[in-house]
Parts: structure tokens; C-alpha cells; sequence
């Protein structure tokens, strides 16, 4: 990106700080698609979105929905009342959490971590740390960084990366905690809108509408405009419109390969208060050993 004839490198905001899973996808993506692009990071999943929105950086690198816990509410709720965003592309990532303290010969009695990889890791907390206090932390990173500050007998531990935990001086307790080998996260690539150029080859259209709840079967009909053409859905997912008690959005993933996918989205935007698409984009599943 040149500014004022001098050339900047592009910026993309992240859940931070240093160690995040979103960052390790972040810095898979940059290499990946070999991108000249700076990391930078943010307290919150909410301050790197607006910080795209307002120019203070190119793009940011989100989470969307994990495949044990579900949706990442904050990027979509952003995304569904934001005219500004669009989702340029989605990596999927194996997310992979350590248990990791000061040294491994002390009793842990307190684990710090987000939320995200508390439950993701329920089955090893339930069976070799039942009575350990959890704290809930801003990122998993940030996790590190506090058990890392905390004295040796503080008995606390993090749930981390492995990258986190090493940058804070935290020693592995167990490795790949998590409940199922199949864990990984949704992240999509998100960019001003004015700055996407449709791919060649999109994996995915998704969509975001508000539907009528007070008519009987309008889920139903929005349902069948898909059904009847033979598009498929990847997901389905609904969040509070934030206007009143009872008034939903619904975001669609459509199979961006089914061919009657255009007549699928004007039928359902005609049954829709509002819709809007959010991007078109391809899909790659990452490599994270
Ligand atoms: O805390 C981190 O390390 C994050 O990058 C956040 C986050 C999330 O919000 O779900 C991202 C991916 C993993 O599912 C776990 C945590």
C-alpha cells in the first residue's frame, strides 16, 4: 500500500497479546499467502473489528466459531450491524491448548484462561484438575502473561499456545488438552468493504437476514427457496436482532459452488425484513502440527 508515494506496509489486527491462537493463525495466513503484513494486536475481538472500520488498520483476524463450543457471538453480532466489513476469506485452524505454569512440581490450584479453551478443555480439567479455581482471562496469551507475573507458589497455571506459555517463562504441564483431536476454530479474514475484489473461485457466500418470526412458517419458506434449488447449507446460525425481545437475524453459509445460488439469495431476500451478504470467499483448512 503506497501512502503519499512512500510505501506502507498493510496492518492486521488481532486478538492479542503476542502467543493468541488468533495470532498463530494470523502468522500461518501471513507466510501462507506470503502477505506483506504487520501483526498487530488488540485487548478485544471487538477493538480489532473497529479498528478496520476506522482505518487503523487494513484488515483484521478474527474467530468465528469453534468446532466444540460454537459461535464467537461478538463477530457476528459486529458483522451483522456494520455496513462497513466484509469476510475477504476463512482459514480453518486446529487449535491444539497446553497447560502451562512457573515449574512442574507445584500443586496447581488456580487456571487462567479464555473462556473458549476453559470449556474446550473440560474433560482433562474435570478429570486431573476438578478442584483448581478457573479464572476467565481476556485471551489465552494475556493468561500467560498473568501466570507468568504471579509468584512460583501462587500454584497457578495458564491454558495456552505453547508459544504463549514459552513467552512467559511457563514450563509444559500437559500437552493438547483439549477434548477432541478435531478441535479447530473458524477465522475469517475481515476488510473495509470497499476494499474486497470478488475471488475467483469463492468456497463460501455468506449471508445475514432479519426474518419476520411473527408469521408461522416464515423460518420454513426462508428454508425452502434453498431447499427447492438444491443450494446447499453449510450453517446456520441465529443472534438476537438487538431491537426487541423476540426479533432474530439468521446467517446463512451457502455452498458458493451449488448453481442456483444467485436465484436462492434474491428469493430469500424477498422474503426477508432485511438481507445482507458479508462476503464471498474461499475457504482453506490450515496445517498447525
Ligand atoms: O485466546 C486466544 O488465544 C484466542 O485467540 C481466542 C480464541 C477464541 O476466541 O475462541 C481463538 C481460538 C480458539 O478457539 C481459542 C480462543
Amino acid at each position: 500500500m503506497y501512502e503519499e508515494g512512500v510505501l506502507v506496509k498493510e496492518t492486521m489486527g488481532v486478538l492479542g497479546p503476542a502467543g493468541t491462537h488468533s495470532e498463530a493463525a494470523a502468522r500461518y495466513l501471513v507466510e501462507w499467502q506470503k502477505l506483506d503484513r504487520e501483526i498487530v494486536c488488540y485487548g478485544d475481538i471487538g477493538a480489532c473489528l473497529h479498528a478496520v472500520e476506522t482505518g487503523a488498520v487494513d484488515a483484521a483476524f478474527v474467530p468465528v466459531e469453534n468446532s466444540l463450543e460454537g459461535a464467537i457471538a461478538v463477530t457476528l453480532d459486529v458483522l451483522a450491524h456494520t455496513d462497513v466489513l466484509r469476510v475477504n476469506r476463512e482459514v480453518i485452524w486446529p487449535v491444539h491448548n497446553y497447560l502451562m505454569a512457573r515449574r512442574a512440581d507445584v500443586e496447581i490450584r488456580t487456571i487462567y484462561s479464555h473462556a473458549q479453551p476453559i470449556a474446550q478443555c473440560g474433560t482433562f480439567l474435570l478429570q486431573y484438575c476438578p478442584q483448581a479455581e478457573l479464572i476467565k482471562t481476556a485471551s489465552t496469551a494475556r493468561a500467560a502473561e498473568m501466570v507468568g507475573a504471579l509468584p512460583v507458589d501462587a500454584g497457578a497455571a495458564a491454558i495456552c499456545t505453547r508459544r504463549a506459555g514459552v513467552l512467559n517463562g511457563l514450563v509444559e504441564i500437559a500437552g493438547r488438552i483439549e477434548d477432541s483431536g478435531a478441535n479447530c476454530t473458524r477465522f475469517f479474514e475481515v476488510v473495509r468493504a470497499q476494499e474486497t475484489s470478488p475471488p475467483a473461485a469463492p468456497d463460501t457466500v455468506l449471508l445475514v437476514a432479519q426474518i419476520d418470526g411473527s408469521r408461522p412458517g416464515a423460518l420454513y419458506n426462508v428454508l425452502g427457496e434453498f431447499a427447492r434449488r438444491e443450494v446447499n447449507l453449510t450453517r446456520i446460525e441465529s443472534r438476537p436482532a438487538r431491537t426487541e425481545l423476540g426479533a432474530y437475524l439468521f446467517f446463512f453459509d451457502l455452498d458458493a459452488h451449488s448453481d442456483a445460488a444467485e436465484e436462492a439469495i434474491a428469493a430469500v431476500a424477498r422474503r426477508s425484513i432485511w438481507l445482507k451478504e458479508l462476503g464471498r470467499f474461499p475457504v482453506h483448512l490450515a496445517h498447525n502440527e
